[in-house]
């Protein structure tokens, strides 16, 4: 356990679970703050958190108020977060030094999140779709931190899948380049965040909690430094909404090339577009696929918590 009163603050429901060994899932805040309007992140990051209670496991929340890495939020905390949106600092690995060091406020990416949790000892996080390898990412090198974090910090990171709006078989590649398990939770396909199919085969899938969790306590064993991806796919699988998403994806691409955003301004912006131009339809399914996530990740970690060939 982090013991630096300084720089990092638990939340009371946090240090119990720590002391008594319960379960955690460790939850993002960029998803807050950038993936989603307000209300909608403020009752979707509750939501979230009842629903990793209800299955077992304590959520810690993590995020940075001024200068200090807070795990588990309390709900003003939330609410604060929630309420300031893009104005917060979005805080990948690469930004932690300065927003803790400047004492300024940061919703952690999926990279950052992973950074603290393995810090704090939190095994299991969950988060919606993690960042991939942009289109035309040949071109411009945007790939997201997130994968270069999966192949360095030994964190099971539970998400569904990798979005459309990316390049799903090169995310795949450079993750196998970081020698990143990943692995498919009961279906054959990898899926694609809004979309339970992607028309791309997973390398590895499984039909039990029970094989992903021996995996994770192989990885641990073993002790390397990758992590473990788990794909879990969209429960609705629903045509005529698949269809507009589809489309809105490809118009949001068009108007990203127009407008030549770049870099930590991509991912927030297509979200954006597609809720809009699908009257908010992706922001339903989004907000779905995340607890369902949150009910996996959470049936996990309490399923790891009761191995008894691990000491974390
Ligand atoms: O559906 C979502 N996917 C991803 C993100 C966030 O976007 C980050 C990736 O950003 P980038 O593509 O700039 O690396 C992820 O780590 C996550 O925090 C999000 O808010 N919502």
């Amino acid at each position: 356990m982090w013991t630096s009163g300084e720089d990092c603050v638990y939340s009371n429901e946090v240090i119990t679970a720590l002391s008594q060994s319960k379960p955690l899932v460790a939850l993002e805040s960029t998803i807050i703050s950038h993936g989603m309007p307000y209300p909608e992140n403020l009752q979707t990051a509750l939501q979230v958190e009842s629903v990793v209670r209800e299955n077992g496991a304590v959520p810690a929340t993590i995020a940075i108020l001024q200068g200090k890495v807070h795990v588990g939020l309390e709900r003003e905390e939330l609410e604060h977060l929630s309420k300031k949106g893009k104005s917060v600092w979005k805080c990948s690995t690469r930004d932690l030094v300065y927003v803790l060091a400047q004492r300024l406020d940061g919703a952690t990416t999926v990279s950052a999140t992973m950074v603290i949790a393995h810090r704090v000892g939190i095994p299991f996080f969950v988060t919606g779709g993690i960042g991939g390898a942009h289109r035309g990412s040949e071109r411009t090198f945007d790939i997201s931190t997130d994968l270069i974090e999966l192949g360095r910090t030994p964190v099971c990171v539970i998400c569904a899948g990798v979005k459309a709006i990316l390049d799903i078989p090169k995310t795949l590649e450079v993750l196998e380049t970081q020698g990143v398990t990943v692995v498919t939770y009961g279906q054959e396909e990898f899926p694609a965040f809004y979309f339970a199919s992607s028309g791309i085969p997973s390398h590895i899938h499984v039909d039990k909690l029970e094989d992903i969790s021996r995996m994770f306590a192989v990885n641990r064993r073993w002790n390397l430094s990758s992590g473990l991806l788990v794909a879990v796919p969209v429960p609705r699988k629903d045509k005529d909404i698949s269809d507009r998403i589809q489309n809105a994806i490809q118009e949001a691409l068009e108007e990203l090339q127009r407008k030549q955003l770049t870099g930590e301004q991509v991912t927030p912006f297509l979200l954006q577009r597609i809720a809009d131009l699908t009257g908010g339809d992706s922001l339903k399914l989004n907000i779905e696929l995340i607890l369902n996530n949150a009910a996996v990740g959470a049936q996990l970690a309490k399923l790891y918590a009761s191995r008894s060939d691990t000491s974390s």
